[in-house]
């Protein structure tokens, strides 16, 4: 079963027991059977599976709930939550700290998508400012530093390897010296793979573990290998200090399991490759990933926070975005990811921001797309510190540059981003509260505010609103 299946799969079940006149006994086996059933079938481990209902079972003791309680709210939420139990991991024993020397060894069967992993960790924090370089210690496979020397040269990454030395020690040992002088703070070890789990990978891993002595190892599993994945990360975890995974090929057939799986090895997954590009990699983050895949989005946590309050709290939190200074450049990316994975032109937003057509002048839709694809690669390469603020004047000279050149576009195009974030924000933070006006009725305003914002968190049909006026 696919991923988006075992999302569809888990929902539907969660939806017919929303669904049912009264909720009972068996109404909950069957929505939690169900869910079993679907995540067994993406490949999860029987003993995850088994956990994960018994614990719902504990937590909604559907006897002992006090009359007038949601009761489908409750079981949702607790589906929700045991989901998000399974899959989270912790966090690695070691991050990498900026400014200082960290050296990060990957490994992985061959085939895993280790040396296109590198090159995406590489890439990603180059982007927010790091000085990161890659050594290529896979000696094995004939083609590997080709490969890594490719991307490296894409991404202007600066590299390390050898078509001649065939002791992956040596040049891991030389790589990493190199780069120590040449201060980066971010150096790649990229070593060999092997087709199965045997002596030499291991050995050989060893060797340059015990050689570079890596701050961190990063194991990279493919999640397309279904249960084979629990019993790998097993092997690689006895054999090396494993501190963190990174889960890749999460796109097209990948077995949904893939990344449930190695979550029964207790290694934290830190990134989840989506595809062979090299911005094809996005951080993992446990609960994102499974309202995701329950089609709910997230806004940061927000609608969490507001279903999980009273409606005078709610009113308290709505009214936070009514303020444009609450409105951070995190938010506007993730409102444009959303718009940029999705096509159609919107139906239900008229509503709250007006004549679509105003707002996405018909023939303009590529260029549109275009545009808000590069506002958000230049996202990507702000540091955390910017993404969560809401001043566009913090973007100084300096970090206009940093951005511009992690984006690989002109300055120019990043102060229009910062302008277009500016009038975007405004624009939004005054038709949310001329909707407020115009429906002064708390329970109305806010219902359809909450639909606004779930809508925005899976809709299909984002696409023109926050690019598409002509200023
Ligand atoms: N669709 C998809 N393909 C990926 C992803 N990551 C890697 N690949 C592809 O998987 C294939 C193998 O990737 P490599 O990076 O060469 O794998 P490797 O683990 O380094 O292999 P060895 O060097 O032989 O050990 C390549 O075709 C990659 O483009 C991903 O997240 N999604």
């Amino acid at each position: 079963m696919v991923l988006a299946q075992l999302g569809e799969s888990i929902s539907q079940a969660i939806h017919e027991m929303s669904n049912a006149t009264i909720v009972d006994e068996k109404v909950l086996n069957d929505c939690l059977n169900e869910i079993a059933r679907a995540l067994l079938q993406a490949d999860v481990q029987f003993k995850l599976v088994r956990d994960m209902v018994s614990n719902v079972k504990k937590k909604v003791n559907l006897n002992n709930l006090a009359a007038g309680l949601n009761k489908r709210k409750i079981i949702e939420k607790a589906i929700v939550n045991e989901l998000c139990e399974m899959l989270d991991t912790g966090k690695p024993f070691f991050t990498p700290q900026k400014g200082k020397t960290n050296v990060v060894m990957f490994v992985g069967l061959q085939g895993s998508g280790k040396t296109t992993t590198c090159t995406k960790y590489a890439y990603y924090h180059q982007k927010k400012g790091w000085r990161p370089a890659l050594v290529c210690a896979d000696t094995f496979r004939a083609g590997a530093f080709d490969q890594l020397k490719q991307n490296a040269t894409k991404a202007k990454i600066p590299y390390y390897g050898s078509h001649l030395e065939s002791d992956p020690v040596k040049i891991a040992v030389e790589g990493v010296e190199r780069f120590k002088k040449e201060n980066h703070d971010l150096i790649i070890v990229d070593t060999s793979g092997r087709h199965k789990q045997e002596a030499a990978l291991f050995e050989e891993m060893r060797q340059v573990f015990e050689a570079t002595k890596p701050d961190l190892v990063i194991f990279v599993m493919d999640s397309s290998i279904g249960q084979a994945a629990f019993d790998q990360a097993q092997a690689f975890k006895q054999s090396v200090s494993v501190g963190a995974v990174v889960v890749t090929k999460m796109d097209g057939h990948a077995k949904g399991g893939g990344a449930l799986i190695v979550a029964a090895t207790k290694s934290p997954v830190i990134f989840i490759g989506t595809g062979e590009h090299m911005d094809q990699f996005e951080v993992f983050d446990a609960k994102q990933f499974i309202l995701r895949l329950l089609g709910k989005g997230d806004l940061s946590g927000l609608l969490d926070k507001i279903e999980a309050v009273d409606m005078d709290q709610q009113a308290e939190l709505l009214q936070q975005l009514y303020h444009k200074e609450n409105i951070t450049f995190g938010l506007y990316q993730y409102i444009l990811k959303m718009g940029y994975q999705v096509c159609n032109v919107t139906s239900h937003l008229p509503f709250l921001l007006g004549k679509s057509k105003e707002l996405a002048p018909e023939g303009q839709e590529k260029e549109i797309l275009a545009k808000n694809k590069r506002y958000i690669i230049m996202m990507d390469s702000m540091t955390n510190e910017e993404l969560n603020c809401s001043n566009p004047k913090l973007i100084n000279g300096s970090r206009i540059m940093r951005i511009a050149r992690g984006a690989g576009c002109p300055v120019g195009e990043v102060m229009e981003m910062l302008k277009k974030y500016k009038d975007i924000a405004n624009e939004l933070s005054v038709r949310l509260r001329n909707m407020k006006k115009q429906n002064p009725r708390r329970s109305d305003g806010m219902g359809a505010m909450l639909n606004w914002m779930k809508q925005l968190g899976s809709s299909k049909d984002m696409m023109g609103i926050f690019g598409g006026r002509n200023k």
